[in-house]
């Protein structure tokens, strides 16, 4: 007899599994709030260490607690010879996939791996935000041929990932650029890679093992995916001419347009505003303003429509004509989201150890019942 068919919630979509104090997202209105400041505040006012700070100890920093936090990251930086060998043996796989297996590897040189305490998850998630910029940059320079270039203690975390991928102190602007964008990136509620980390948490797993699993759930072109997706349109697309057709062909054949729809928010994403801005300013600055005219195009006329069903540009829509223009090849686009990302997985996970209940939903069978077993020489 199969049992009764319970309700199911698939895709757990709009299920609230627990309380939170890391960040708040109206998605009706389009707001979003770290730990109860809003993200153009933060967007605008803020820097990358601060947010850092903010969302693992809930609280901005005064300048003292900046300092040692700042100091603690740039001392951090530098990643084992046998990490860089690692990478090495696994440079011909997908940066998401080397950042996946580096970030696990650090465990076996990370003496609190296994304290799962509050104090030791709070140092171990700064030591991996400080650590994911270079294993992203070494092995972009490892599959490049070019020696992996060491973290400049002068430098800030945005300055690092610049300084170290390309080998050049960066400007102060592109460097400003890449800190928003970072911000922007650092939190954001129980998405699915933050939920896959959760799920580990949940087990009383390590950080280190929670953190890199959150690295794979990201990599999808649903989820971190899309900038680099959107990329791909743009450039298939060529020029804003050629926009409409393009996304009318995609949408007649039911495809989806890359960067658009959310599972949360209903409104404009609030964080795409601050990419767009920056797109339009660097591709004037840059003399390449097609990007930005094909993804306007794009937004403004032909998925105008769809804003009826809450169908709105996301943070990843804009973000992929930025790294395009300051070089960066698209395969690095989701890792970039990913080393934005590593604070917010930090706090969700710190959070599910704070107050721990074994994640574990259910399935409703639908199979076959009561087979009986058939030995293979009568199959
Ligand atoms: C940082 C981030 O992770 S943001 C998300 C990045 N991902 C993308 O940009 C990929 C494109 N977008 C999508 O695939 C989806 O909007 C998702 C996965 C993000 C959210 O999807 P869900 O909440 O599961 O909504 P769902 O997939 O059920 O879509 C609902 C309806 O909107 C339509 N829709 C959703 N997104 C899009 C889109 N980008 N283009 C066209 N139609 C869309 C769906 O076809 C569906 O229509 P239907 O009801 O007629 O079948
Ligand atoms: O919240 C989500 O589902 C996806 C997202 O925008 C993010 O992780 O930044």
């Amino acid at each position: 007899m199969m049992a009764d068919q319970p309700e199911l919630h698939r895709g757990l979509m709009n299920v609230y599994m627990d309380n939170t104090e890391s960040s708040f997202i109206d998605g009706d209105i389009g707001k979003l709030l770290y730990r109860g400041y809003d993200i153009h505040d933060l967007a605008e006012k803020s820097t990358f260490e601060e947010i850092v700070y903010l969302v693992l100890y809930g609280e901005l920093p005064n300048h003292a607690q900046l300092e040692e936090l700042d100091g603690y990251l740039r001392a951090n930086r530098r990643i084992p010879d046998e990490i860089i060998t690692v990478i090495d043996a696994v440079q011909s796989a997908h940066p998401m996939d080397v950042l996946q297996t580096a970030m696990i590897g650090l465990a076996a040189f990370d003496e609190e791996s296994e304290d799962n305490s509050k104090e030791a998850n709070i140092r171990k998630a700064l030591r991996l935000t400080a650590k994911a910029p270079t294993i992203v940059t070494a092995h972009h320079r490892v599959r490049s041929g070019l020696e992996p270039v060491a973290p400049n203690p002068d430098l800030n975390h945005a300055g690092n990932f610049l300084f170290m991928l390309f080998n050049e102190i960066p400007d102060d602007e592109t460097v400003s650029l890449m800190d928003v964008d970072f911000i922007l990136h650092a939190e954001h509620g129980v998405n699915a890679s933050s939920f896959a980390a959760r799920v580990s948490a949940s087990t009383n797993s390590t950080l280190h093992a929670a953190v890199s699993g959150a690295v794979g759930a990201l990599k999808g072109p649903a989820h971190g995916g899309a900038a680099e997706e959107v990329m791909k349109m743009s450039i298939e697309i060529g020029n804003p001419e050629n926009a409409e057709e393009y996304a009318r062909k995609k949408l007649d054949n039911r495809e989806r347009i890359m960067g658009f729809g959310h599972r949360v928010y209903r409104a404009e994403d609030p964080r795409a505003r601050h990419l767009r801005e920056r797109s339009q300013a660097l591709g004037e600055k840059r003399g390449d303003p097609r990007w930005f005219q094909i993804l306007t195009h794009l937004s403004e006329d032909v998925m105008a429509p769809y804003r009826d069903r809450g169908i709105y540009v996301n943070v990843d829509f804009y973000a992929g004509s930025i790294y395009h223009l300051l070089g960066i090849p698209s395969d690095l686009f989701i890792p970039i989201f990913a080393l934005g990302r590593v604070p917010g997985w930090s706090a969700q996970c710190i959070e599910q150890y704070e107050n721990n209940i074994l994640l574990r939903p259910r399935l409703h069978y639908v199979g076959p019942m009561d087979r009986e077993y058939v030995p293979i020489d009568e199959r």
